[in-house]
């Protein structure tokens, strides 16, 4: 059992590197299924746990993945094995991406129901509802989809009751390999959608629209190797964005993108941090009498979801009552009771959390309840008065490459240390089970 120890109290400064995004090369990865001659090449891509599980789900069914110096590999010609194995789709929600491939291209998929983070019980109806509407016939049972299609797929308009990111992407990858065209609308326009239709159009897709609420596949009959660059991270940009803010430090968080930082900047600056456009990065320079803000979080071009437990940090320091609510996930405030450890004053109501800053924060021992979570904790503790003990390590392994090491290096009183069974704080059988499944014994 690891945990990362915070010694709060140090302003961050110097420079971050900003790596490729996951949550881009996860759909990329399961993509390069659809490619029936070639060799995919990938660049830029994390080492993440995430990275390696999806790895490991496309060799399960048969597919060669070389993963070396942030650039992976994929040869996916010989016939493909249709079953993802249980242990890794549970692991991961993104493992559910394989089915759109491998419906498209053998018309047949069996896949264990997704797990993943726990913020909500986040279904697949509208992944499914495409499906159908393509002509597969769905059966859920015993734990798992199973999704069939004789011939090939059929090109449909399909309305998505909901920008569903997922659901855009496994749709859009499926509908490249259907008969004539299909049209989805209401499609999820954020930006790892248009990296995604970026790589399908290099292997001879036709997918225009990507980006908008309007995506447009015509059908062709094959699809060949690519190359294709994973854009950098806008999550883990914002992330150390929000660290350099709340330290009140001044930090260039270089190799990322600043129109896709825009609802985060915009919020920032509300709160009177300083942010600047540079020619290598973005610079922050934060400001010691943060001002509260209320902050919505919204399928893209809205507030990110994914930094909403990081910005709640920010505004645990700022000055007045700011209001957080979540509209994209129905459960994902399980941060605000580790937060209230570390003597944070905030309410939930309903979708809202109303956060009576500034808080003066306390080290405590907390646990990242999932994956940014952790990172937010993490974040307080950079400002917490004595240290912070964050647990549940793996949930933080998913989606950021070396927190602990990228944070010490700007100046942070930061490190990870395995601690002793004594030690060790009472884990659930499911967090137990989880930690056990590791793929790289780097993530053991
Ligand atoms: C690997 C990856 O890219 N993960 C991201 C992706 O997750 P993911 O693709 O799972 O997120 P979705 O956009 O699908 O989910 C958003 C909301 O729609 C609901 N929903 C989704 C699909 C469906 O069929 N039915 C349904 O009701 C979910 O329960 C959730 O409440 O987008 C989320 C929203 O930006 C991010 O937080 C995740 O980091
Ligand atoms: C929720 C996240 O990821 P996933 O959809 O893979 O659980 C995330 O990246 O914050």
């Amino acid at each position: 059992m690891e945990k990362i120890i915070v010694h709060g109290g140090k302003r961050l400064s110097g420079s971050v590197k900003i790596e490729g995004a996951k949550n881009a090369v996860l759909p990329v990865i399961a993509a390069s299924m659809l490619a029936t001659k070639g060799t995919s090449k990938i660049y830029n891509v994390p080492e993440l746990a995430d990275v390696y599980t999806i790895n490991e789900v496309l060799r399960y069914l048969n597919t060669s993945v070389n993963y070396e110096k942030k650039t992976i590999m994929v040869n996916a010609m010989a016939d493909l094995f249709t079953e993802a194995p249980f242990e890794y789709v549970r692991k991961m929600r993104a493992s559910f991406l394989v089915m759109g491939p491998l419906l498209a291209r053998v018309g047949h998929a069996k896949i264990a129901l997704p797990g993943g983070c726990a913020i909500g019980s986040r279904p697949i109806d509208q992944h499914l509802k495409g499906f159908e509407a393509m002509g597969a016939k769905v059966t859920i049972g015993n734990g798992s989809i199973e999704a069939r299609v004789d011939g090939k797929l059929k090109g449909s308009v399909i309305y998505l009751d909901f920008p569903s990111v997922g659901a855009t992407e496994n749709i859009m990858m499926a509908a490249t390999l259907a008969e004539g065209e299909t049209v989805l609308e209401n499609a999820a326009c954020e930006p790892e959608i248009v990296n995604l239709a970026q790589y399908l159009n290099a292997m001879g897709a036709k997918v225009s629209g990507a980006g908008t609420g309007r995506v447009t596949i015509k059908g062709v009959h094959e699809l060949c190797g690519a190359e294709h660059r994973i854009l950098p991270d806008r999550i883990e940009a914002g992330t150390y964005m929000i660290a350099a803010a709340i330290t009140g430090g001044n930090v260039l968080v270089e190799d990322t993108d600043i129109k896709d930082l825009r609802p985060l900047i915009a919020k920032m600056r509300d709160m009177g941090v300083v942010i600047k456009e540079e020619a290598k990065g973005v610079r922050v320079i934060g400001n010691d009498h943060l001002q509260a803000v209320d902050a919505k979080t919204m399928p893209h071009p809205g507030f990110p979801t994914d930094l909403q437990a990081q910005m709640m940090a920010l505004l645990l320091k700022a000055n007045g009552t700011s209001v957080i609510t979540e509209t994209v996930f129905e459960n994902r405030f399980m941060h605000v009771e580790e937060f209230r450890r570390m003597n944070a004053a905030i309410k939930i109501d309903g979708r809202s959390a109303v956060i009576s800053g500034p808080c003066d924060l306390q080290g405590a021992e907390v646990a990242a309840t999932d994956l940014r979570a952790g990172a937010a904790l993490v974040i307080a503790g950079l400002v917490a008065k004595g240290y912070t003990k964050v647990s549940r390590l793996h949930h933080i392994d998913r989606g950021y490459v070396d927190l602990t090491g990228k944070l010490r290096a700007l100046g942070a009183d930061i490190e990870r240390v395995s601690m002793n069974d004594a030690e060790q704080p009472v884990v659930s059988t499911e967090e137990a089970l989880q930690g056990t499944l590791s793929i790289n014994p780097k993530f053991a």
